[in-house]
């Protein structure tokens, strides 16, 4: 059984939400899947951020490099495909290390493709083909993008405590320039927002409401100048699960050779 490997706290949250998802089986319709109607999504209540609050009418605001598609799959794919991702993905809590003390990431997550570090940690190879539902969007998603992407990284957000701190995902492995480097980001359930700022600080920070079915592009020199993040909030109870497929180049296991003459940090998400 899936759940033997998630202990204690993370296992009555997935059990809860799994529960969750057993209680809705019995309704027709996965309603709370739907994206929020602007009426319910009451601007006081949602969390403050210096900078545009997007929409769809404003993703003209995005940088050039990042492209969001907010019906990328009709609302009965995507409620379908939580469901079965719910049942079939074996997520896990992990842990990692911040300032030498091992702390559980905010989040469960599952990987699919080659052995890749991140985050400070080994993923090991785990093959997308075993997922159909994976290997399908995979190939949906790789036609739209003209690129073999070969990898998916999953992260179950069991409600709106669960994050991911500010990072980018600019790992050897993904591109060997930072300025070429493509993530493909699905989202389904609940909506969350998004958040991107320059590391060079120019500019306000951007958030966008990710919704159930959306596919973000980041393309181009995103992960280079720019970092990422899906906060907290108090006003999500429901899970979302989030999709973010990579093509993943083969890294020679020699010693690294950092190519801006810099020693290779160690990228911590938090
Ligand atoms: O959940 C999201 O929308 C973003 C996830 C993410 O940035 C990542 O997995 O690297
Ligand atoms: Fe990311």
């Amino acid at each position: 059984m899936q759940l033997k490997c998630v202990k204690g706290d993370s296992l009555r949250r997935v059990t809860q939400t799994k529960l969750y998802f057993a209680q809705m089986k019995s309704k027709a319709e996965f309603g709370f899947l739907q994206p929020p109607s602007s009426s319910t999504t009451k601007k006081r209540n949602r969390p403050k951020v210096r900078g545009r609050r997007l929409s769809y009418e404003g993703v003209s605001s995005l940088p050039d490099c990042v492209t969001y598609e907010p019906a990328f799959l009709p609302p009965s794919h995507s409620e379908q495909l939580m469901k079965e991702l719910m049942e079939v993905i074996p997520f896990r809590q992990e842990e990692i290390k911040i300032f030498g003390k091992l702390v559980k990431e905010p989040r469960l997550c599952a990987w699919y493709g080659g052995a890749y570090k991140y985050s400070g940690r080994a993923l090991k190879e785990n093959p997308l083909d075993s997922v159909p539902q994976l290997a399908s969007l995979r190939d949906r998603i790789s036609r739209k993008l003209d690129l073999d992407l070969n990898s998916v990284l999953i992260n179950l957000y069991r409600d709106g405590s669960d994050y991911i701190g500010w990072h980018s995902d600019d790992e050897r492995e993904l591109g060997p320039s930072k300025d070429d480097i493509v993530v493909a980001s699905l989202s389904l359930g609940a909506a969350r927002d998004f958040r991107l700022k320059r590391k060079d600080g120019a500019g306000n920070p951007i958030s966008i409401t990710l919704e159930s079915g959306s596919l973000l592009i980041m393309r181009g020199e995103t992960q280079k100048l720019w970092k990422h993040m899906v906060p907290k909030t108090k006003n999500v109870q429901q899970p979302r699960i989030n999709l973010t497929f990579r093509f993943l180049h083969q890294v020679s296991t020699g010693s690294p050779t950092p190519k801006d003459g810099q020693t290779k940090r160690a990228i911590v998400r938090t």
